[in-house]
């Protein structure tokens, strides 16, 4: 049984736990071990250690997984403390029950000697874009409220989320990962996709740039500091290059068009907050992603864009960026969705490998 799937990202490590619910007559000893002790230390708290953190608004309940229905947990925690995480699954016993573990992303290969090692617990390692897509396909397929898109994004005050029904006439779309890197794919079928593009210039950008310009410490402050900060302090406009608009080649007066364009100047850089230095970098990063979105679904004339990825996690500021940009250059041609379950999509299609590999 795939209690578990794990990717072990450049950043963040995501484990998620499936908790059977269903009364089956032939329980196994240690699968009751496993559901009275490990179970009950996951689902009964949302922090583990220092730095764990179980994301409870986004468990999802009756998903059918082996034949088995029951619950996905779902938990991350700081790649960079891999060695307390092994530390304290051997404390609580969360290998005693289990031989194998599905996991996938970089860590699954540089972390395996270790899980050998601390735990006594084989990955099956499984391609962490393959698993993207498997997770992705099956998470909007079980869950109809997944999609959703962001409306009137010009205007910040009506700007909100709708749901989008991605349920008939799926294919093609493009996946755009934003994790530490971006990985951008173009999805066909259930079982065909291409890697297209890709940028090193990501989620993990935005945060090591952030901490050493502002000093932040943590993902969530940045956005906080980025929330608070306004960006044309920073960024040099159209309008301030040519006193309004290049009305000939469509660039509105208030486009970005030097990212940090006005830090040359000693007089402006004195004048500039973290906040604003926080809100400069999150809008470069993001717009970059966007101008390679744009040129990929061009590229492939695909017209649907998804979002995934923590960069996008508690981060409304991108996505209405991402969705204005797509909206925009597009003439209304192109459309940025997000997914609910952003960062977690590669563990799912992780856990779910197990299924496909060892059902016979
Ligand atoms: N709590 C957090 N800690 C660190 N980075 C976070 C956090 N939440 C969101 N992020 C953002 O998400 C990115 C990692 O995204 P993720 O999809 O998990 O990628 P990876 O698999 O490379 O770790 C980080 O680079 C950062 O921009
Ligand atoms: C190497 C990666 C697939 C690793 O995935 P991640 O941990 O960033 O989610 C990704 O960081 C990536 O695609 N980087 C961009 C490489 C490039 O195309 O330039």
């Amino acid at each position: 049984m795939p209690w578990f799937g794990m990717d072990i990202g450049g950043t963040l490590s995501k484990l998620v736990f499936f908790e059977p619910k269903d009364a089956i007559s032939e329980k196994t000893e240690d699968e009751t071990q496993l559901m009275s002790n490990v179970t009950k230390y996951l689902t009964k708290n949302s922090a583990y250690g220092k730095s764990g953190h179980r994301d409870a608004h986004q468990q999802m309940d009756n998903v059918k997984i082996c034949n088995r229905i029951g619950t996905l947990h779902f938990i991350r925690f700081p790649t960079s403390e891999m060695n307390n995480f092994l530390e304290l699954a051997k404390r609580k016993g969360m290998a005693a029950s289990v031989s194998t573990v599905c996991a996938t992303g970089g860590g699954a290969f540089k972390f395996e000697e270790n899980f050998k090692n601390e735990l006594n617990l084989k990955l099956c390692k499984c391609d962490e874009l393959d698993s993207l897509i498997r997770g992705l396909l099956f998470t909007v397929a079980s869950n109809n409220n997944e999609c959703y898109f962001w409306s009137q994004c010009t205007e910040d005050e009506q700007c909100s989320t709708q749901e989008y029904t991605f349920q008939y006439n799926k294919y093609p779309f493009i996946v755009v990962n934003i994790g530490s890197g971006v990985s951008v794919l173009a999805v066909y079928g259930p079982n065909n996709y291409k890697r297209i593009s890709g940028t090193s210039i990501g989620g993990g950008t935005f945060l090591g740039l952030c901490s050493l310009l502002t000093g932040c410490n943590t993902f969530e402050e940045a956005i906080e500091l980025a929330a608070n900060g306004d960006n044309t302090k920073v960024d040099k406009l159209v309008r301030d290059i040519y006193g309004g608009s290049y009305s000939r080649f469509g660039l509105p007066g208030e486009l970005v068009a030097s990212s940090f364009g006005h830090m040359n100047s000693k007089e402006k850089r004195a004048q500039v907050s973290r906040e604003d230095l926080a809100r400069a970098t999150l809008v470069t990063i993001t717009n970059n992603i966007a101008s390679i979105a744009r040129m990929c679904a061009l590229n492939e004339r695909i017209d649907r864009v998804c979002f995934v990825g923590n960069f996008l996690r508690v981060n409304p500021i991108s996505m209405k960026l991402l969705s204005h940009a797509m909206d925009y250059w597009s003439n209304g041609s192109q459309k940025a969705i997000f997914l609910n379950h952003e960062g977690y999509f590669g563990a799912i299609g992780c856990l779910l490998s197990f299924d496909e590999r060892y059902k016979d």
